[in-house]
């Protein structure tokens, strides 16, 4: 039988760093086995306290920039390119956060993608509890923005714009004329 491996993501606020290394221990045998990506810090933390709980496994965790210095940016970039399905974000809400526009990025490209994700810990335990996180029959619906990317095919947007600079060139006296 195939082997079952989820692309997670794994984000926490550090007001959240606390309960994102419990849950991840406490899940620690459901997430055995699946690949992981995590914004610098809280990936170092996460891979810190699964090498203390279980010394002989091997995680597959792939650590990329602390959040406010790229790292939220770039685990959208990992969404949108179809590498991650699930993203736990344990988000503070109770902090202002310098990068706050790059969480608003994230989770907005999650919705793009209609990844599974959530921003505090009890859904998160919903989500690792669901029968569907252990069905290998399941996967999300990747939406198809086919007709948007295309929206500008078919018009004649970029002629009419070139033919109008055209005009008003052949009607401009240029500098030193
Ligand atoms: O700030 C974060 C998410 O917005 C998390 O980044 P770190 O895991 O590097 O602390």
């Amino acid at each position: 039988m195939k082997k079952l491996v989820r692309k997670i993501g794994l984000v926490a606020h550090d007001g959240m760093k606390k309960d994102m290394i419990e849950w991840v221990v406490w899940n620690s045998k459901l997430l055995m086995g699946h690949k992981f990506y995590c914004t610098g810090t809280t990936g170092t933390l996460i891979r810190e306290a699964l090498k203390e709980k279980h010394p002989d496994i091997e995680w597959d965790i792939t650590i990329l920039k602390s959040g406010p210095l790229g790292g939220d940016q770039q685990m959208g970039s990992r969404i949108v390119d179809g590498e991650i399905d699930y993203l736990f974000f344990f988000t503070d809400p109770m902090t202002l956060q310098p990068h706050d526009t790059d969480v608003k990025a994230l989770t907005r490209l999650a919705g793009v993608e209609n990844i599974v994700f959530c921003c505090n810990r009890s859904t998160a335990d919903h989500i690792i509890s669901s029968p569907l996180f252990m069905d290998p029959d399941y996967h999300r619906t990747r939406p198809d923005y086919t007709s948007y990317a295309k929206r500008f095919e078919n018009k004649p947007l970029v002629s009419e714009v070139v033919e109008n600079v055209e005009k008003k060139m052949g009607t401009r006296t240029l500098i030193g004329e």
